[in-house]
């Protein structure tokens, strides 16, 4: 496996959370949603959170990203100690330079086009409009869609709209990748292109992939796989990733 990243205070682990609990209101009862998880990611690999609907992985990775506070336990990432200790702001800010998401709605701004939605994260982290042209162009030309930089969102396809949402979380090169159900809304083919795209983050770019899915064809290409259940972990297996699925994301 190729790291090229330094890691921090962690070591190989990207995220280590403990104890999480998460209540909703609901009506005048509480109901908890996570019931004290155990989580951990590392770096380089593809960890898959599988589940049936409602048994909070998506709450999960709001917790883990800093989105959705906890009621109790903590968050150590990267070089941070109990990321909900920090303020909102230090929070936003290490989301920006960390972290990146890929939804299965895409999230693009429809006004935008691919080149624009990539270059406008790069221009809030600070780079300048010349470098972020030229590392948008270079991340929208490694997920294929070199030809469609001009395009805006009602112009491309399903498959398209999601590797520009790709494009721009990888572009800014994060430590930590959040994919929530990224391939549901696509077919076959184009979520075999998404797949191959996270495992190469994971094992080139060194990042800590976190993908949530209902999609069996993703196991293959997973170092582990945690499946969640009524907001408790029930299972949590390390696994070698199908080497031919693996070999295949290089060509
Ligand atoms: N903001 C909220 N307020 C109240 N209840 C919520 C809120 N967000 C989530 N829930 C509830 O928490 C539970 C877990 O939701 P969550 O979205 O984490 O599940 P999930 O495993 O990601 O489900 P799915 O696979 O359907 O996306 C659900 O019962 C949901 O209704």
């Amino acid at each position: 496996m190729i790291h090229t990243k330094t890691h921090g205070k962690h070591g190989d682990y990207a995220i280590e959370a403990t104890g999480l609990i998460k209540r909703f209101k609901s009506g005048r009862a509480f109901v908890e949603v996570l019931k004290g998880v155990d989580f951990d990611a590392r770096h380089g690999d593809l960890t898959m959170v599988m589940g049936p609907s409602g048994s909070g992985k998506s709450t999960l990775i709001a917790a883990l990203s800093g989105l959705l506070k906890p009621e109790e336990g903590r968050v150590d990432a990267l070089d941070v100690d109990d990321l909900w200790k920090l303020s909102t702001g230090r929070i936003d800010r290490f989301r920006l330079e960390n972290c990146g998401f890929i939804f299965q709605g895409f999230n693009l701004f429809p006004s935008l086009t691919a080149l624009q939605q990539v270059e406008t994260v790069l221009k809030f982290q600070g780079l300048s409009s010349g470098q972020a042209k030229k590392r948008a162009t270079t991340a929208l030309e490694e997920v294929g869609l070199g030809h469609r930089l001009h395009q805006r969102p009602a112009a491309l396809s399903g498959g398209e709209k999601q590797r520009v949402a790709i494009a721009r979380a990888l572009a800014k090169d994060p430590k930590i990748l959040f994919a929530d159900e990224p391939t549901s809304a696509l077919d076959g083919e184009n979520g075999q292109v998404v797949i191959k795209l996270l495992r190469r983050a994971a094992t080139e770019h060194g990042a800590a992939v976190i993908c949530v899915t209902h999609d069996p064809r993703l196991e293959a290409w997973a170092d582990r796989v945690i499946h969640i259940e009524d907001g408790k972990i029930l299972d949590d297996q390390r696994r070698n990733p199908d080497p031919d699925a693996v070999l295949a994301s290089h060509h």
